[in-house]
């Protein structure tokens, strides 16, 4: 999948939020009165794969004036893959630099919040004077209720920053199988808590939805569960800017009419329930789970009678859809042992027990069930091996047991200088060749793979049977 296809968007110069001064400056939006003046925050969430790094992407290349940090929760126990898949952007770039970024790792954020959260905000805001504007991009697995809350109302974090708006990415490909995901009891589903906290939308990846219907069942999906959100269909989550920075979602001269209340709302039962905020007021708390609950069943019915097939140039895979005689006969039978995929009746199901939390933390349980493993690959890798491997256990599902949502990996290719990136969501994915190797990086191949009924050994057999010593040595 290339970004390059989609036009990029003249550049935007934004209203700044308070003030004449700041409208005039748009490349330091706050210039003269950093210390009086809040840093918005925004929120970027959104479902594993949706889009979000592609929408940091879009941002910090665009020219909008803001100087930007950002702060990246990475799902899993590697970081520097997220990161690695943010552009190097030239610090002297015209009305853009990116000054900071800091990469989480220590699980999920919205766990997370009241420590690791805080602590980056406060450890950024001591370059204060280095950026106006800060992007937040969540796991794909986080439920951004406790993380707007926080940045609402946290203490220690006073006035130097506020939340400007929550932005969600929705796959449009897979957003209804994603909401129809059974979940173990007490566990939430993300992907609605996502959606139902949003502002703005994203309905993004609009290629990989075939016909105008099929895409508006999806938006109907959506305003079912959020009404006030705004909607936007994106190609590579590329949008008018000015709709999503400096928003000004949370400002109170905006709760009372404002489509964008509902957040308030959300996050104003979220906030009661912890006792760290004010009463919110006249807002209506809203019954969330019900809310969502409708949309279950019927985003179930539908996914099942079909949501449109994908197009043809959407990425390899959806090609090889229409290649089928490609992943029948040898190469499946002769993979199948070497590559981990013997031994399937071995599978079994994981544990669906809840983790125990305190009252105020039931509505964001996380669904125990999902889990992340990082494989590694000390030699490089046969690209053939690798595609044929992916095939397997993507396409064909060659692992049934498994429910892989996501992938992504920086891999070593064998004959090659550069890093190459791996992509997956569901089904479909994309390798594409990268920087080259610093000398001083050490070039292994590191993959994490998010999914349900995980069995790391089998995905690491798969994985190593790619390196080329392996089939030299078979
Ligand atoms: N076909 C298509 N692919 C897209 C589009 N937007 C993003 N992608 C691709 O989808 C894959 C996942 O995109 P990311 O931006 O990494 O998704 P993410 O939400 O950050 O993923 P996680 O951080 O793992 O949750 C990448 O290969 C992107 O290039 C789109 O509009 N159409």
């Amino acid at each position: 999948m290339s970004d390059s296809e989609e036009e990029v968007p003249d550049a935007v110069v934004l209203e700044a939020s308070t003030g004449s001064e700041q409208a005039s400056h748009p490349n330091s939006a706050f210039a003269g009165a950093e210390e009086a003046v809040s840093v918005p925050v925004t929120l970027i969430t959104g479902f594993l794969g949706a889009g979000k790094t592609t929408l940091v992407n879009y941002i910090l290349t665009a020219k909008h004036g803001y100087r930007i940090a950002v702060i990246l929760n990475e799902f899993g126990e590697d970081t520097g893959i997220e990161s690695s898949l943010l552009p190097q952007v030239s610090k002297t770039a015209e009305n853009f630099a990116l000054e900071e970024w800091i990469e989480l790792s220590n699980g999920c954020l919205c766990c997370s919040v009241k420590t690791e959260m805080v602590q980056a905000l406060e450890t950024l805001m001591q370059k204060r004077h280095k950026f106006d504007y800060i992007l937040i991009e969540t796991t794909g697995l986080a439920d951004p209720g406790p993380v707007a809350a926080a940045l609402w109302t946290d203490a220690e974090l006073g006035s130097a920053v506020c939340l400007d708006s929550i932005v969600t990415v929705v796959d449009a490909r897979n957003i209804r199988r994603q909401l129809a995901e059974d979940r173990p009891q007490g566990a939430v589903n993300e992907a609605q808590q996502q959606i139902a906290y949003a502002d703005v939308i994203l309905l993004n990846k609009t290629d990989l939805v075939a016909g105008t219907e099929a895409l508006q069942e999806v938006h109907a999906s959506l305003t079912a569960i959020n009404a006030g959100a705004e909607i936007n269909h994106t190609l590579h989550s590329q949008m008018d800017l000015a709709r999503i920075l400096n928003r000004g979602a949370f400002k109170p001269s905006q709760t009372s009419e404002d489509v964008s209340h509902l957040s308030l709302q959300l996050c104003g039962a979220q906030i009661s329930s912890r006792g760290t905020r004010q009463d919110p007021g006249s807002m209506t708390r809203l019954d969330l789970p019900a809310a969502c609950s409708r949309q279950d069943a019927s985003s179930r019915a539908d996914y099942e009678n079909g949501m449109g097939s994908p197009q043809p140039h959407a990425s390899p895979k959806v090609a090889a859809e229409q290649q089928p005689a490609k992943h029948t006969g040898g190469p499946k039978a002769d993979g199948m042992r070497d590559m981990g995929l013997d031994g399937l009746e071995s599978t079994s199901a994981r544990s669906s027990a809840t983790q125990s939390r305190p009252a105020h933390w039931q509505s964001h349980i996380h669904d125990s069930g999902v889990q992340t493993h990082t494989l590694h690959a000390q030699q490089p890798l046969c690209i053939e091996r690798l595609r044929t491997w992916l095939d397997l256990i993507l396409w064909e599902q060659a692992l049934p047991a498994h429910q892989i949502y996501r992938m992504k990996g920086l891999l070593q290719i064998y004959g090659s200088p550069c890093c190459h990136v791996l992509q997956a969501v569901q089904e479909l994915y994309d390798i594409v060749e990268g920087p080259r190797w610093d000398a001083t990086v050490h070039g292994h191949s590191r993959v994490v793979v998010i999914g349900r009924n995980l069995q790391a050994d089998m995905l690491q057999k798969g994985l190593t049977a790619c390196e080329v010593s392996e089939l030299s040595s078979a």
